[in-house]
């Protein structure tokens, strides 16, 4: 399923189709020299494609893909590389290979599945590290594959020339293939996975807390972009019949880098700017790295003048335009930006199926602190209960524990039936218990209708995601933001999209952290309402943590005091004024 409305994509794809026949056109008009590089432009494009399927949706950025490009290159080499000279230069190929001969389509196919296997297995171990540690591990398979690629000198005639390629990849091949990356990166962005990866990106805890299991898809990306890197590889060494492990190391890692970096990393319209503006530099550059005369004065030779003039353009990217020229919207979201909801029913919320939380001995320990100590609690279903006390008596420690952001040092929780310890945050929510959090955790350069809608679609199998992500928003109101930025709200709005994300996931419990901070009197009295609302029409029980007294008493069924980790007290509003152990811990003055 494609996430994005088809007024967004049909001009994209549209666009990006026109984009390669007229340049491919223009330089069979030009000539030789153009052709070639443009040829070599199309490849390119095609492998910072594949870089940005995975860095720039799942913001890792990886220095390890080209490994993928030499497996293609290599691979599809080995296939279509005629068996005479297969014989007189790899006499000691297996005879299976020996005696192929594929074309380079066959090839292709056979080179693509070969890197997604590999790309499958190292994707499941790299995917279990995070940040800095997963950007390393990619270079580290850089190395290992160059490493490899050297010594199989049986295969792959080891650091010296693999030649005799068949030169088969044309213009019009590489513009074929440009054509398909084109196609895959922008559909994959704007698939229920892409969407999701974007989200996690942007805030990683608040994806998991939606249902977003972020390791399947980082994955699912990794594995697609290896396949566009194999396709890269595979027409570069087409084209130049000709190349060494060189081709596929630091100095090509740098450039095709350097062309997602300066285009922008998170789109299709990025990669492409980029890859237009790096080709151009490299081409002006590469003059004069050769020397040239100027005025009757002779400069001579420079070398690294390209590399040199690359990483200036990095760093003045960096300065004036931290996210890339294109920045984080494709060219035709900025000129059709999303339109306001359709109006839907509240029937899309129903609750199948009500459930009791039950949480017994809940403990969290950090070092030597016990931020929860012993807490035990039950919430019937449509029941509003508050959870307050002084700051630090551990409220957040114990939504989070509650909800698998943090693993509780000791107790159980369970909803109805259903045991939730130990489950990660992602599995938790699609259970049944969606939350918000104290710190505002938004996808802030997703759309306000893309954070509710990726928090549905998932949920509840994704079942009717579309209406469920329309219904939350207009639930709480904010249906005409639907196309804003999540970012660029105001405080107490983006509170409310984070409500109507987490309604969204069609929860039996609703946690909810300081919900009305940052809200006037009128905005607290209308969020009260919606809240009243969902636990009248829904059935939702909602375990509220605020330091607004005054909202908790008007609002909760019932509520429980933390002080120092411990559960000091719990019971009515009324009883809770008047508890002496509440007034002394908590309330003071205020409960006068
Ligand atoms: N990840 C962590 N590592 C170490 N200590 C932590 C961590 N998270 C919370 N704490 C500590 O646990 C205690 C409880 O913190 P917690 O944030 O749960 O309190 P709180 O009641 O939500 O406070 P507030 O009302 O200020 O939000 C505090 O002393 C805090 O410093």
């Amino acid at each position: 399923m494609i996430t994005a409305p088809p007024r967004n994509i049909v001009p994209a794809l549209a666009a990006a189709i026109a984009f390669v026949v007229l340049a491919a056109g223009a330089a069979t008009v030009l000539g030789p020299a153009a052709e070639r590089v443009l040829t070599v432009f199309f490849v390119s494009l095609i492998a910072v494609l594949g870089i940005g399927v995975y860095s720039g949706n799942s913001g890792v950025l990886s220095f390890g893909h080209l490994s993928f490009m030499a497996m293609g290159a290599y691979a599809t080499s080995l296939l279509t590389l005629p068996a005479a000279v297969k014989a007189a230069t790899l006499p000691k190929l297996p005879d299976w290979l020996a005696s192929t001969e594929l074309g380079l389509f066959p090839a292709i196919l056979v080179a693509v599945v070969f890197t997604a296997a590999v790309a499958l297995v190292v994707g499941l171990a790299i995917g279990r590290l995070d940040g800095s540690a997963a950007t390393i591990a990619t270079l580290g398979l850089l190395i290992i594959v160059h490493g490899i690629i050297i010594g199989w000198r049986d295969v792959t005639r080891g650091s010296g020339t693999f030649f005799g390629v068949p030169r088969s990849t044309t213009l019009w091949v590489a513009a074929a293939g440009c054509i398909v990356a084109l196609i895959v990166a922008r559909l994959y962005r704007d698939s229920v996975s892409g969407l999701r990866l974007r989200a996690s990106r942007e805030n990683a805890i608040a994806a998991g807390a939606i249902g977003v299991n972020m390791r399947r898809e980082r994955l699912i990306a990794w594995v697609l972009s290896a396949t566009l890197m194999a396709l890269s590889g595979a027409l570069i060494a087409h084209f130049l019949g000709a190349f060494s492990p060189k081709k596929f190391f630091f100095v090509d890692t740098f450039q095709l880098l350097a062309m997602l970096i300066v285009g922008g990393m998170t789109t299709v319209t990025g990669a492409v700017a980029g890859a237009v503006t790096i080709t151009i530099v490299t081409e002006v550059l590469r003059r004069f790295e050769s020397g040239f005369d100027i005025f009757g004065v002779a400069v001579p030779q420079v070398f690294g003048t390209t590399q040199i003039g690359i990483a200036l353009i990095i760093l003045i990217a960096m300065f004036r335009k931290a996210d890339g020229i294109s920045g984080l919207k494709e060219w035709e979201e900025r000129l059709f930006p999303a339109q306001k909801v359709k109006a839907v029913g509240s029937r899309s919320f129903a609750v199948t199926d009500k459930a009791t939380l039950t949480a017994e001995g809940m403990t969290m320990r950090f070092g030597g602190l016990t931020a929860v100590d012993n807490v035990s609690l039950t919430m019937a279903p449509g029941e509003i209960v508050g959870l307050i006390g002084p700051n630090g008596s551990g409220k957040t420690t114990l939504l989070n524990m509650l909800s698998g952001v943090l693993v509780p040092s000791e107790g159980a929780f369970a909803l109805g039936d259903q045991p939730l310890n130990g489950l990660p945050t992602y599995k938790i929510s699609d259970l049944g218990i969606a939350r918000t959090f104290q710190n505002i955790r938004l996808f802030p350069a997703l759309s306000v209708r893309q954070n509710v809608l990726v928090a549905a679609l998932s949920t509840a199998g994704g079942k009717d995601a579309e209406d469920r992500a329309d219904a939350a928003l207009q639930r709480l109101g904010i249906a005409d933001h639907a196309g804003d930025d999540a970012g660029t709200l105001s405080y107490g709005d983006q509170r409310r999209v984070e409500i109507a994300r987490a309604l969204a996931c069609q929860p039996k419990v609703l946690f909810l952290d300081e919900p009305a901070a940052g809200m006037n009197r009128e905005e607290t009295d209308a969020l009260m309402d919606t809240l009243r609302g969902l636990t009248r029409d829904l059935g939702i029980g909602i375990l509220l943590v605020d330091h607004d007294l005054g909202l908790i008493n008007r609002l909760c069924h019932r509520i429980l005091v933390l002080n120092e980790g411990h559960l000091i007290a719990e019971g009515t509003p009324e009883a809770i004024r008047k508890n002496p152990a509440v007034i002394e811990a908590y309330l003071g003055q205020s409960s006068t």
